[in-house]
């Protein structure tokens, strides 16, 4: 992280000038933008050569508007407080924005995952989850965390099964996290979700032809070049179904180098080059780039962010070159980068309706874990009057509404799959509806305040209809 920069007041900076465009009281304003809870605490780890090493561990829950609250936990060495309390408070505005209904939160542990064995990784989740479950921040109704950088289904699955073990008693414990592997009641479609919903509100952008004429491009992702930051879980599936529909990847960056052809980069046999290597480099017909964090100046009409928080910064804003800069990653764009892109007439995507796929189909898989309804039994060969009463055992036993649309492909009978991205694509592309007419309603420049003014009436309605206790 570079010196100075604080992700919770980059956050806070660009909710306090949202708040301009409202009427809410400031003080309205001020509950909102502050963090309700932060756990920070410390637990040691045994190595496998019998060393002890000292881990530090958070967890932050942004806001209690609405319970649980849910995020992702992140295994970075770059890991600190106010990280973790930037990223929790996006994931609440991100909640509120596509309709998901929980307050934000997220987790985090202080490593460098390539140090470790995998019994050591297991040891440091089980023992950070044990930690969470003292101090009441995880369990199906309080606080759902979900795989960020540097976890996975893997991870989500040790957390659930120590979970369990603890709360022998809870009917619903595997709801206590989602991103689960199928095996562990997760949910089909979860591991590509973010990804997916990447490539579906870029789609929802460049549909908009008077939008793309501004920027001189032509309407569709088909034949848009692309370079994407970061090629883990989010970049890797943004970038396959991008390129799925048409979109020509031209260059990916990894922390130890980049890659990059003209003609586009098969992003499969790209991915397996780089498990087979251990990097990008040398990838076939394809030029190798040293330093990968200048390949996000190169030309390109999009520029997919799928890394960290702050890579565009005041230092390199005015290089870039992208038309674009579609946010997958949380924070990629600084505050002070921002002002600088929107002046230069950049079209930024912001990541709190951009990478919100992966919290929509985890809400799914919540869901699922709550009703305990096994959604591939959605077929077509119960009739609808079955797939009525799963509805309606859903909404029950999870105390919320589903949507006209999730319902409609439930009681039709659809696969798991079918449902999930039915969901996910619904949740998509009416919130880049509804993210375009608050920009036009509020007269609002960019649509990243533009995003935040959209959540922020919705948690300042939620605050105001639940009143204050006492
Ligand atoms: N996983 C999710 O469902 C999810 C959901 C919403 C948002 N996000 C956000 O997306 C981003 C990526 O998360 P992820 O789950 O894909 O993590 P990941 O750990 O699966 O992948 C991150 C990738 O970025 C690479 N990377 C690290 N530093 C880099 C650098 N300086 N330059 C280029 N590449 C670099 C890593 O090597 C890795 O391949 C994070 O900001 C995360 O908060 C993730």
């Amino acid at each position: 992280m570079s010196k100075g920069y604080d992700l919770f007041d980059d956050v806070c900076g660009f909710v306090g000038k949202a708040a301009l465009y409202t009427k809410h009281p400031k003080g309205l304003v001020d509950q909102i933008m502050a963090c309700n809870s932060i756990y920070k605490f410390t637990f040691p780890l045994r190595r496998d050569n019998g060393t002890y090493e000292v881990i530090e561990g958070f967890r932050v829950q942004h806001s209690h508007h609405k319970s649980p609250v849910k995020g992702g936990i992140r295994y970075s060495i770059h890991v600190e407080e106010s990280e973790v309390k930037g990223l929790a408070a996006l994931m609440s505005y991100k909640c509120a924005l596509v309709e998901v209904p929980f307050g934000g939160a997220k987790g985090g542990v202080k490593i460098d995952r390539r140090r470790y064995s995998v019994n050591e990784l297991e040891r440091i989740t089980r023992r950070y989850t044990a930690e969470l479950i003292k101090k009441n921040f995880i369990g199906p109704a309080i606080d759902v965390p979900a795989p960020d950088y540097g976890t996975g289904a893997r991870e989500m699955a040790w957390i659930a099964d120590t979970y369990s073990a603890f709360t022998p008693e809870s009917i619903n414990a595997l709801g206590c996290v989602t991103g689960k592997p199928l095996s562990q009641s997760g949910i089909e479609g979860r591991t590509e979700a973010t990804g997916k919903g990447v490539c579906l509100g870029l789609r929802e952008a460049c549909d908009r032809l008077e939008d793309m004429k501004k920027l001189g491009l032509e309407r569709g992702l088909a034949g848009k070049k692309v370079i994407v930051q970061g090629l883990g879980n989010v970049g890797f599936y943004a970038a396959k179904f991008l390129q799925e529909e048409g979109a020509i990847i031209i260059g990916v960056a990894e922390y130890n180098g980049g890659t990059y052809n003209e003609e586009g980069l098969d992003i499969h046999a790209l991915q397996m080059h780089r498990i087979e290597n251990g990097s990008l480099k040398d990838f076939p017909g394809a030029k190798n780039i040293e330093n990968s964090i200048s390949m996000l100046e190169m030309e390109c009409d999009i520029l997919v962010p799928a890394a960290l928080e702050n890579q565009i910064t005041e230092e390199n804003a005015s290089r870039i070159k992208a038309k674009i800069i579609g946010e997958a990653a949380n924070g990629p764009i600084s505050r002070a980068a921002e002002k600088m892109l929107v002046e230069a007439g950049k079209f930024i995507i912001p990541d709190i309706y951009l990478n919100a796929g992966g919290v929509t189909v985890s809400y799914f898989e919540w869901l699922k874990n709550l009703s305990r309804v096994s959604f591939g039994k959605i077929d077509k060969r119960y009739d609808m009057l079955d797939n009525l009463r799963i509805v309606e055992a859903i909404e029950k036993a999870s105390g919320v509404e589903l949507s006209d649309d999730v319902k409609r492909t439930i009681v039709k009978g659809a696969s798991e799959e079918d449902l999930v991205m039915s969901g996910l694509e619904d949740t998509m592309v009416n919130s880049y509806e509804g993210l375009r007419r608050t920009q036009i309603d509020y007269d609002v420049p960019d649509m990243r305040t533009a995003a935040f003014v959209n959540s922020l009436n919705k948690i300042a309605i939620s605050y105001m209809d639940l009143g204050i206790f006492p």
